[in-house]
């Protein structure tokens, strides 16, 4: 039940609206005028305003422009007529849409949950016990964002790891924040205010390995025209994060034992050694024991490394951390005025299977805030690559029976031609050979309004 201010001189359009709100159990209060809506708004709890355009005195335009100051509430502007100069005015002046008279039921039942929705949403911003958690701190790009008990337990494990020297072993699916957990030690540990110094191992040629980490001296090789340090002396007293450390090839491998065990280097072409005081995390997604047995990956590293290992678990084995991450990242995004899910997207989102982990939920939500209009994410403007087959059936629990099998088919068959018409749902319901009203009722049945 909501309460609904309607603003309009003519008092039998106002009525029957009235009617119709009342017997959906809404709170009407009516007004005939800008002045009297405004009133009512000030004193009245009104979760969303319905207003005539044109009116005598001050228009529904001049109510746009005061409403805010009074009580920000959504307003849905009606006209008789609409011209492309008013509708484009009233959303200028943040309207939260705009309907032409007469105004079909279930068009305006539909706007209504939108605004509905929209106004919940923002209370929820307002009051973060109400809902939505909102957060005025501005979000860090380096935060951990977590609540799951697997992840507890990786914290855990940094805080403990952190204050030590040990070298640690990061070992996770790829973007399950592996790199994330290497700068939580930097930071967490008395090296904080030194550098963190970051090396993609798969991304460097093996011929170029030993200059890139080691450094070399000028003329130690063709092209070698000046001196270079290398990686290791650029973390000098602070830490080294070696991603894909199981990509490294053979004879680096021996060379970094040798760091890690002496503490001193020689950089490519020199004759002395360099000592190094470095803090080593090392991070893989691949199967290192497997390694080791194949011959590919040395044993004494790999117990070198793994000191203190940390084991950073898949996202689809914590899906209690989805959402929390999807609205971190939108506030990475959307800085002080971050974009909301709506129930249905945030749906969609718990319900897929995430196979690249937080890098695909954090791509995801980027490519969303791009494609969506206005502050609200919806299902039509969440793009997953995997769509219809991640869309997991979060509803549907297969008891053997042929009607939810057949309506776990029509689910996905909607998902997919959802995704195959970018979310346009007239589209779709074109290519499903259903009418509009068939697809919404289905959209609603299935949760994926
Ligand atoms: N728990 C988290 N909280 C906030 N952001 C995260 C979290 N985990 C990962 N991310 C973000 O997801 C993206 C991928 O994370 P990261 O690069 O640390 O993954 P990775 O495991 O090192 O990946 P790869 O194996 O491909 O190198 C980054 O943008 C990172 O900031």
């Amino acid at each position: 039940m909501a309460s609904i201010l309607i603003i309009d001189d003519d008092a039998a359009f106002r009525g029957g609206l009235a009617d119709m709100l009342h017997d959906l159990n809404h709170v009407v209060l009516e007004a005939d005028s800008t002045p009297a809506g405004l009133h009512l708004l000030g004193t009245q709890a009104v979760d969303v305003a319905i207003v005539d355009l044109r009116m005598p005195g001050e228009d529904g335009l001049a109510f746009l422009r005061q409403a805010s100051t009074v009580s920000p509430v959504p307003c849905i502007m009606l006209t008789a007529y609409a011209s492309g100069g008013n509708t484009i005015e009233a959303m200028r002046l943040g309207a939260f849409d705009h309907l032409t008279k007469p105004v079909a039921r279930a068009t305006l039942l539909e706007t209504l949950a939108r605004a509905l929705q929209q106004r919940s949403i923002s209370q929820a911003e307002k009051d973060p016990a109400a809902g939505h958690d909102a957060h005025n701190a501005p979000a860090d790009p380096h935060e951990l964002v977590s609540s799951s008990e697997a992840m507890r337990q990786v914290f855990k494990r940094i805080g403990l790891a952190a204050g030590s020297e040990a070298t640690v072993l990061v070992l996770g699916e790829t973007g399950t924040g592996k790199e994330l957990v290497a700068r939580a030690l930097h930071r967490n540990s008395p090296r904080a205010d030194k550098p963190f110094v970051a090396v993609n191992c798969a991304a460097i040629p093996s011929e170029l390995m030993e200059s890139e980490l080691f450094g070399h001296v000028k003329g130690a090789f063709t092209g070698a025209l000046g001196e270079r340090i290398g990686r290791f002396r650029e973390a000098q007293g602070g830490t080294l994060f070696l991603d894909e450390i199981g990509d490294m090839p053979l004879p680096t491998q021996a060379k970094i034992l040798r760091v890690l065990q002496e503490r001193e280097l020689t950089p490519v072409g020199a004759s002395q050694v360099v000592s190094v005081d470095v803090r080593i995390v090392a991070a893989t997604h691949h199967d290192l024991p497997a390694a080791v047995k194949e011959g590919r990956f040395r044993e004494d590293l790999w117990y070198r490394l793994q000191v203190v290992p940390v084991v950073l678990p898949p996202l689809r084995d914590r899906l209690g951390d989805v959402l929390q991450l999807a609205e971190h990242f939108l506030r990475l995004i959307g800085g002080d005025v971050p974009k909301r899910l709506t129930p249905a997207a945030a749906r969609l989102l718990v319900g897929h299977t995430w196979p690249g982990n937080v890098r695909e939920l954090r791509n995801a939500m980027e490519r969303a805030a791009i494609l969506s209009q206005g502050q609200i994410i919806d299902v039509e403007n969440i793009d997953l690559q995997t769509n219809a087959a991640a869309v997991a059936q979060p509803d549907i629990n297969w008891d053997g029976s042929m009607a939810v099998a057949v309506a776990y088919v029509e689910r996905e068959m909607i998902v997919r031609a959802l995704a195959s018409a970018t979310g346009n749902r007239a589209d779709a319901a074109r290519r499903l050979g259903l009418s509009r009203q068939q697809l919404y009722r289905k959209l609603a049945e299935f949760g994926l309004e």
